[in-house]
């Protein structure tokens, strides 16, 4: 006979469980809050620098003066792209999306790697900040090759921020710009067991390294439910047309027209809902506010007519409200990167909170592996 499943018992894609402690951060669906090691994302966001937040990931504590100089020439000295991983990226196809440039990456650094076989919390914090410094050069040069440009070298004297915008457009970002990059980093840098997190941990529970554990990740990010939404989000702007002649108010109505056809389609549309926050994503306002610096910085209105209109419209229909990949695709077109890049730009920040889960899963370390209720057929034999 088929054994029926307890369906009391299964919760489809997890939803609902909860799997395991973690002090990297508190995802609050009730106050709609977010926070870092107790610290509220928006403080961080409004006066920390990425790099400042990425120590607060891994250390617990925010660095002192002398521990922030130290980690920033560790970070700065580790900027440049492997000649070894230019060529071989030169040698991918430009067919191939930049997520699998980036997942490619990571895996070459770990075969790479001199204490590739050492997963102490001291070789794995080095590693982290490696692959931090170096995830930069990798989404930039992706980007210039694709549009036939050579590889600009980083420059250590600037933030991590400056200095992605920097090789990848070969000019220095105004501040604006840099600002609003900054924040995006600093938001997308952790949000605990999410799909490509419990990925990571599940790699590093059994005791895989940390470079399988973020080339898995990766993986799982590159999924348009998670983190390939950033990009699906500007190919709906692409799709409804871009068109700056046009007003605000003019926008937002074809936006509208366009979700409201999508809708009666019974379309999923990106960057809308997310599987903790059902009020809200506590990210979106802060992102929302820094896009707003850029529309006004870049004047395109009606850049902010489309998003005003999509949002609407979702809300009236579905009461459905935007996540963090719904603000930042549209800064990061205005920033002048190309879609295929976006996710890759989540990579290189959410590097910091997979790797800072990593080693919390090390700490205290049970192999993950669930149960499943079978429901093929019954036992049968070979005549
Ligand atoms: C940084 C991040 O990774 S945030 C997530 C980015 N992902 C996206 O933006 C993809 C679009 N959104 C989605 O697919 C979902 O909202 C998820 C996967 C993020 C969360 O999913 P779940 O918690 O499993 O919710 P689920 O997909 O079951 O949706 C519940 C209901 O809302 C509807 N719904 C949820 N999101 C959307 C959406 N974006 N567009 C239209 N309808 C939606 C579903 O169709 C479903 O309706 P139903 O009950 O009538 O069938
Ligand atoms: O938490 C999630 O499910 C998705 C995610 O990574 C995020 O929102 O940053």
């Amino acid at each position: 006979m088929t054994q029926v499943p307890n369906t009391e018992e299964i919760k489809k894609g997890l939803a609902g469980v909860v799997v395991d402690y973690t002090a990297i951060s508190k995802v609050n669906p009730e106050t709609n809050s977010l926070l870092y090691r107790g610290y509220p994302v928006q403080e961080l966001a409004a006066r920390c620098s990425f790099e400042e937040v990425a120590y607060l990931l891994w250390h617990g504590e925010l660095p002192t003066p002398e521990q922030l100089a130290e980690f920033e020439a560790h970070e700065r000295s580790g900027r440049a792209l492997d000649p070894l991983l230019k060529r071989l990226i030169d040698d991918l196809p430009a067919t191939c999306h930049p997520m699998d440039v980036c997942r490619t990456a990571a895996s070459i650094q770990g075969a790479r790697h001199p204490r590739a076989g050492d997963s102490s919390r001291e070789a794995n914090l080095t590693k982290a900040v490696e692959l931090f410094a170096a995830m930069p050069a990798v989404v930039a040069y992706d980007q210039r090759r694709r549009r036939g440009q050579e590889l600009v070298e980083p420059r250590e004297d600037l933030g991590y921020s400056a200095n992605f915008l920097w090789m990848t457009f070969g000019e220095e970002a105004a501040p604006e710009v840099v600002r609003a990059f900054e924040v995006s980093m600093i938001l997308y840098a952790e949000h605990s067991f999410n799909a490509s997190t419990f990925t990571a941990r599940v790699v590093t529970s059994t005791l895989s390294d940390l470079h399988s554990a973020v080339t898995a990740a990766i993986g799982a990010l590159k999924g348009p439910l998670h983190g390939g939404a950033n990009e699906a989000v500007m190919e709906t702007f692409e799709e409804i047309g871009i068109r700056t002649d046009e007003t605000h108010e003019q926008a937002k109505t074809r936006a509208k027209a366009w979700m409201d056809e999508a809708l009666a389609a019974k379309k999923k549309v990106m960057g809308f809902g997310h599987r903790v926050y059902k009020h809200g994503d506590s990210r979106v306002p802060t992102m929302k506010a820094a896009l707003d610096d850029l529309i006004a910085f870049y004047g395109r209105p009606e850049i902010l007519g489309l998003y005003d209109g999509l949002e609407q419209s979702m809300d009236e229909a579905k009461g459905i409200k935007p996540n963090l990949d719904y603000p930042t695709g549209p800064a990061y077109h205005l920033m002048g990167f190309d879609i295929p890049t976006f996710t890759p730009l989540f990579v290189a920040s959410r590097i910091v909170g997979w790797t800072a889960h990593v080693m919390e899963q090390l700490e205290s370390n049970s192999l993950i592996r669930p149960l499943s209720a079978y429901n093929g057929p019954d036992e049968r034999h070979l005549d």
